[in-house]
This record gives structure tokens, C-alpha cells and sequence, in this order.
């Protein structure tokens, strides 16, 4: 199992992750799709990843506007799998047409 981040290791992070802002336990972004079917599609492949590392999202799909929110359960707070899905998320909504800066 993953360790919890330290405040400072969750801070530094977030900064080379554009998008998602922290929350507490949690790490959270928004991301609007170009369209439905696109916002469905970030969303499939995202639970293929979640399969693949045994670590899954929160995800809330309105027309084509996905929220996310990502804590790691078993250690009670933000660990590198949280960091590292939620760099595999953007990497995802980059390919279906989603702008992200940085
Ligand atoms: C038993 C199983 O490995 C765990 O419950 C996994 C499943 N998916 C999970 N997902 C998330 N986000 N956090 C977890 O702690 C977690 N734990």
C-alpha cells in the first residue's frame, strides 16, 4: 500500500499538475469535454486505468463536464497513486480534444 504525502510532497506536486486543486484528504479538477461522447470516452478509458492500478476515482459525468475527485481509501489520505492517476486523467482528456494548460 501507498504512504500518505506529506502537505509539502502534495504541494509540490500540484504544481506540475495543472487542473487539480486540493481538497482536504483529496485532490479534485473539472474537466469539460468537447462534447458528450467525449466526455464518456475520458471517463471510459480513466476506468480502465483505475482497473489496471486497482485505484478508483469519484466521478460525476453532467452532458460533457466530468468532476473528479481522487483519495487513496486504504491510507486515510492523498498518496503517489492519487498524483499519478491524476496525471494519467489529463494525459487521457488531452487526447480527446480537452485544452489544458501547462
Ligand atoms: C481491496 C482493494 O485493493 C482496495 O479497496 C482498493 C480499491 N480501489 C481503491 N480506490 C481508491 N481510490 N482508494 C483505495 O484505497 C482503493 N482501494
Amino acid at each position: 500500500m501507498s504512504r500518505q504525502l506529506t502537505d509539502e510532497e502534495i504541494e509540490r506536486q500540484l504544481a506540475d499538475l495543472p487542473l487539480w486543486t486540493r481538497e482536504g484528504d483529496a485532490i479534485v479538477a473539472t474537466i469539460e469535454a468537447p462534447d458528450f461522447p467525449a466526455a464518456i470516452a475520458i471517463v471510459g478509458e480513466a476506468a480502465e486505468v483505475a482497473e489496471e492500478m486497482n485505484h478508483h476515482p469519484d466521478i460525476d459525468i453532467r452532458w460533457r463536464t466530468t468532476s473528479w475527485l481522487l483519495t487513496t481509501h486504504d491510507a486515510g489520505g492523498l498518496t503517489q497513486l492519487d498524483i499519478e492517476q491524476a496525471h494519467r486523467i489529463i494525459e487521457i482528456a488531452r487526447r480527446h480534444g480537452v485544452v489544458i494548460d501547462g
